[in-house]
């Protein structure tokens, strides 16, 4: 790990898994293409279009664990992990965005047989007599142990103890590990095959994936200066996918027109309004509404373009790091 403190900017991407695939593309369209070591085995790589940057190929989990620690200065990884491995995740990093993928829930989920057993506060009831009649505490099997602490506490389910599992969860009420599971979904599917139901207020966290930046790295001006340039193409990307460029002649004063739209369509004139020629930059989804409205003002054509990439002096995800970086 000599590398560790020469190298400007570390990033942790997951190496397999579930995110493995998303986490590529989603740095593939930004425009950085991540390139890993020859061997198959090399947990190293680089980035092409930003020399200095180094990535790092770890497990889900293993990524929280380094951003920590600050190992690495930001990775790829889902929230359902650093919640649970991480007691006080927001005193050590920052959630800058999250990525649209690898979503899944965390629930709790009892056996479907239990028809009158519907919300937490009916779990108490439940728990309070398994107590009662048996002498123990009904049966919680869950690898997310503190996120289950905690969300039992807030809800009033106290009466319980909790079965580490480590894997096929859901197996364990039937298997007689456990009365009830603590587990991630996405489909449902593993859930129906095992006779199981979500409690209606069971949804502890709606998780995915997110691009998190560690607080406790090493943050030297050579690492600021890279996670600002790669923060800022990431969100250049992301404001050009999702906005189209709206150009259209309209008659009379194209600045009023341009503070309409924009009051509308939250479309932006960012080109200023110096002509009568107005570029508007507006979300995806009320572009055809825009264009309808500026033929309506007298436009006689109105051009709709897709960008590449809108860059911003003003870098909302790098401002957000840099409030905590100083
Ligand atoms: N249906 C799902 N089941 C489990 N995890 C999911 C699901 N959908 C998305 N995820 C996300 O993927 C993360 C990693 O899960 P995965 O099991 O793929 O990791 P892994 O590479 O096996 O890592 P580890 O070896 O640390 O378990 C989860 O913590 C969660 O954030
Ligand atoms: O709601 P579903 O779409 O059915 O997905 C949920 C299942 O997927 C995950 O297991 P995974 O396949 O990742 O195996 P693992 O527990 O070994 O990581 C998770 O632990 C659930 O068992
Ligand atoms: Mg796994």
């Amino acid at each position: 790990m000599s590398e560790t403190v020469t190298t400007p900017l570390i990033i942790a991407v997951p190496s397999k898994g579930r995110l493995q695939e998303n986490a590529a593309k989603f740095f593939a369209r930004a425009g950085l293409t991540v390139a890993q070591g020859r061997g198959a085995r090399d947990y190293r790589g680089t980035i092409q279009e930003m020399p200095g940057v180094e990535i790092a190929f770890l497990s889900a989990s293993e990524i929280v664990s380094q951003l920590a620690s600050g190992n690495v200065h930001m990775g790829v990884t889902g929230e359902d992990l650093v919640r649970e491995t991480v007691a006080d995740a927001d005193a050590r990093m920052e959630l800058l965005q999250p990525l649209g993928f690898g979503h899944a829930n965390v629930v709790v989920a009892v056996p479907q047989a239990w028809i009158d057993v519907k919300t937490m506060a009916d779990l108490e009831d439940v728990a309070a007599s398994y107590r009662a009649r048996r002498g123990e505490r009904m049966r919680v099997a869950t690898k997310y142990i503190h996120l289950t602490q905690r969300y039992f506490a807030k809800t009033g389910v106290t009466d319980y103890r909790i079965v580490e599992s480590l894997g096929a969860t859901e197996g364990a009420p039937a298997a007689g590990q456990a009365e009830l599971i603590v587990d991630i979904t996405t489909t449902g599917a593993t859930l129906r095959a095992n006779a199981l139901k979500i409690l209606d207020d069971g949804v502890m966290l709606e998780s995915q994936a997110n691009l998190v930046a560690s607080v406790k790295a090493d943050w030297n001006e050579g690492s600021k200066k890279l996670a600002r340039s790669l923060l800022a193409r990431i969100a250049a990307e992301e404001d050009a996918r999702t906005s189209r460029e709206v150009r259209a002649r309209i008659p009379y004063s194209a600045t009023m027109y341009a503070q309409q739209a924009e009051e509308l369509f939250k479309a932006r004139a960012i080109f200023g309004t110096g002509s009568e020629v107005v570029t508007l930059v507006c979300p995806v989804e009320r572009t055809p509404a825009l264009a309808d409205w500026l033929i309506m003002q007298g436009a006689k054509h109105v051009t709709v373009t897709a960008l590449d990439y809108v860059f911003s002096a003003v870098n909302p995800l790098y401002e957000k790091l840099a409030k905590r970086i100083g």
